[in-house]
């Protein structure tokens, strides 16, 4: 059936690059069931027919993009007549009419989508060692989570050190203990005077001392592990989520404690998106089918990764689920995160697949080999499997509007139809991070109601797109305003309330953006509480250790009862929504315009660095003021596309930013510097790193609605090349 032509593999009209093919036949396609020949052709004939929607779709894009920017033209500066911009929006096509009641109506989704509110953990799909991470964060050590990050501060003789430090573990447990007096309170004392804990009749028996005591709501024991009269784990739930109390006297912190325990293990990631998207560098078949590789054994259940630390190797595997006894019975809980996996948007083409020569749209390839790789755990063949309902989980991002959501729904069922699957077992996550796509998010919800299983403000791309399509029109804010802008918070407001209003509650989630700062814990407990309180059921955390904090957040907030409370009103409006955060004064002081620029080329230089030279597609990068921060390729689009509006509108000189790079350059090698291998930027200023960051600044007000995948795909491909 196939043919060996050069190294491409010939199939009908399709040449495939040698190792994806290879991957299908030797790894996805065995015991699926499904006929390689009648696989490719499928393929094929699938290709034939969305291709050229695709193709027309970015034209549409191309064509408004197009639009406004002739409109900004002829009506340079702030909207002086929203009414009027508005309707200029409606006659393009922009804006489509509202439709009237939308109800999505998926069905089979897991209840860690549909009612568990919890914290949501994105993980680089490339990377099989964070990945395998990621999944078996669905459990995480509180004890770990407070003593190893900013989360206790390190006054008073509580600094973290470089040996346990009994002073800070005395604060880690006392916060633990006060953790679970607020959400599993005693009938009577309090946990941090339990000197046992046992089980006896069905209930928990806490011992503070000589007095015998239970928990004050008995309904949130669930089970426990071990001997009853001296468990070393009792398990209790609390708004769906689960803490194991872990007890062992034996244990070096466990033998401290007058009740021998040892930790608390929370429930913390309940789903995790396996990236493909912005955090990897993905640039040709050799990345795109190791990603696909370790999303199959991610279905099958079978990845693992050799993790060498503190002069150890030890192979990491998938967790198995947990086992208890419970009152009636044995009690399974759900070992790892449920997956959904994040394909690439509509935008990039792929040459891992040729038809008739062109390449095919990368998104395409990861709807249909996602989806393959999901069927070992819809078929029920996985060792430790995902889904318990039978469904896949794919999101989309940076789509514009509910054309292209029309086009993913039918896109998906084709997949479906592909590979036997009955309609609607794909679920659908939509980020809402694309202007077209706010302004319009009932219509998309519509556009696809058979399959939505989520919708998520990503803040990041969606700032990115605010940035661009308003482009011409004038000087913007400076990036560290936009968050406290207004178009922003009606952005966040009205996806709550539009995915209320479309009846996602207890059925999908409502999902809100990244904790962008992976070290700055305690800012995060802080701050964070505000997306459940906001009415979300999830919202992203860039690390396991953050997942186990924010965790805490939805026992703090009774995410379903805020949701009933804010149901039933929309508290923006889409003339808020449409407000261009244009600086009202564009006097800034030179000082202040350095600044700016330093802070985003800082970022652009250091994310892109790692990005083009060693294919690290998310990276922790310190801005100005020494802050790590979690840089992929949606801050890449603002930094990049905020100094090219500068540019645009004369507030920096090009030769200012010229000379900006090089000095930023220089900062980046000098914190990057000390790694084996490392190539620096300077003093040449020539590599394909620097010229990809120089390119997405000076180039940047012609990419495509200002993202950065076709300079980094371009620069990193020559980059291998080399
Ligand atoms: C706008 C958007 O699209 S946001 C979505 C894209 N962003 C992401 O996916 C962020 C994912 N997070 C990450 O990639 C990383 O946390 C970074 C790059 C931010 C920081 O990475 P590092 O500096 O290497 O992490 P750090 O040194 O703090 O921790 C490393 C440890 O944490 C683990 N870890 C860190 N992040 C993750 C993660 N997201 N999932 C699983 N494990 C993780 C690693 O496995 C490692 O543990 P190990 O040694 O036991 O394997
Ligand atoms: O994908 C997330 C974002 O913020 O962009
Ligand atoms: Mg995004």
């Amino acid at each position: 059936m196939a043919e060996q032509s050069t190294d491409r593999v010939d199939v009908g009209g399709l040449r495939i690059a040698p190792e994806l093919h290879a991957f299908v036949r030797d790894e996805a396609l065995p015991g699926s069931g499904l006929d390689e020949g009648a696989f490719w052709a499928g393929f094929e004939s699938l290709l034939r027919d969305v291709v050229p929607r695709n193709r027309d779709l970015l034209a549409r894009r191309d064509e408004l993009q197009r639009a406004l920017d002739a409109w900004h033209a002829e009506h340079p500066g702030p909207v002086t007549e929203p009414a009027a911009y508005e309707q200029v929006l409606r006659d393009l096509g922009y804006l489509v009419d509202e439709p009237g009641e939308v109800t999505i109506s998926t069905r089979g989704v897991d209840p860690e989508i549909a009612t568990t509110a919890g914290p949501q953990l994105v993980v680089p799909m490339l990377n099989a060692r964070f990945a395998a991470n990621a999944a078996n964060a669905r459990w995480g050590s509180l004890y770990d989570a407070l003593y190893g990050t900013d989360a206790v501060d390190e006054s008073d003789g509580k600094e973290r050190g470089s040996s346990y430090n009994p002073v800070r573990g005395a604060e880690v447990v006392r916060r633990a203990k006060a953790f679970l007096d607020e959400h599993f309170s005693l009938a009577d004392g309090s946990h941090a005077d339990a000197t046992a804990y046992a089980v006896s009749d069905g209930a928990v028996v806490v011992s503070l001392g000589e007095r015998r005591t239970g928990l004050a709501d008995p309904g949130q024991y669930v089970g426990h592990r071990g001997d009853p009269g001296a468990p070393e784990a009792v398990l209790v739930v609390h708004h769906g989520l689960h803490v194991e109390v872990q007890v062992d006297r034996d244990d070096a912190i466990g033998r401290e404690d007058p009740a021998g325990v040892k930790d608390l293990l929370l429930e913390s990631a309940v789903s995790t998106i396996m990236d493909l998207e912005d955090s990897v560098a993905a640039v040709d078949a050799e990345d795109k089918t190791a990603g696909y590789r370790n999303w199959l054994q991610l279905n099958a259940g079978t990845l693992t990764a050799e993790v060498t630390k503190g002069g150890e190797t030890f192979t990491r595997r998938l967790a198995e689920d947990r086992r208890y006894d419970g009152p009636d019975g044995e009690v399974v809980l759900p070992g790892r995160s449920l997956l959904w996996v994040r394909q690439v948007g509509h935008l990039m083409t792929t040459d891992a697949v040729l038809l008739d020569g062109e390449e095919v749209p990368e998104g395409v390839l990861d709807a249909v080999m996602t989806a393959l790789c999901g069927l070992v755990d819809v078929q029920g063949r996985s060792e430790l499997g995902n889904s318990r309902t039978g469904s896949m989980y794919a999101v989309k991002p940076k789509m514009h509007g509910p054309d292209e959501v029309a086009f993913t729904d039918d896109l998906l069922a084709r997949v479906e139809d592909l590979l036997g699957l009955a309609l609607g077992t794909i679920k659908l996550g939509i980020m809402d991070e694309e202007r077209r796509t706010s302004a319009n998010l009932k219509a998309c919800i519509a556009a696809a109601q058979g399959r939505v299983a989520f919708i998520n403000t990503g803040f990041l791309d969606r700032t990115g797109d605010e940035l661009h399509t308003s482009m011409q029109g004038g000087a913007m804010i400076r990036k560290g305003e936009m968050k406290s802008s207004q178009w922003i918070s009606a952005y966040e407001d009205q996806n709550v309330d539009i995915g209320l209003e479309c009846g996602l509650a207890g059925t999908a989630q409502i999902g809100k953006g990244m904790w962008a700062m992976p070290d700055d814990m305690a800012d995060m407990l802080v701050q964070k509480v505000g997306h459940p309180r906001a009415g979300a059921s999830c919202a992203w955390v860039p690390s396991p250790t953050a997942a186990t904090l924010h965790a805490l957040h939805y026992h703090q907030v009774d995410v379903a009862a805020r949701q009933r409370e804010l149901a039933g009103s929309r508290r923006t409006t889409l003339a808020q929504l449409l407000t261009i955060p244009f600086a009202a004064d564009t006097d800034w002081s030179a000082e202040d315009r350095t600044a700016e620029v330093e802070n985003n080329l800082q970022g652009v230089l250091g994310y892109v660095k790692r990005w083009v030279d060693e294919g690290v597609g998310c990276s922790k990068v310190p801005d100005i003021h020494g802050t790590a921060l979690m840089e992929d390729r949606a801050t890449c689009r603002i930094s990049s596309q905020h100094v090219a509006n500068w540019l645009r509108h004369g507030v920096v000189t090009a030769d200012e930013v010229e000379a900006a790079f090089r000095r930023m350059a220089d900062v980046v090698d000098e914190q990057q510097g000390g790694a084996e291998g490392y190539e620096p930027l300077g003093p040449s200023y020539d590599g394909q790193a620097f010229l990809a960051a120089h390119d997405l600044v000076f180039e940047g007000v012609d990419q495509p609605s200002g993202y950065t995948e076709p300079i980094l795909h371009r620069r990193r491909r020559l980059k291998k090349e080399s």
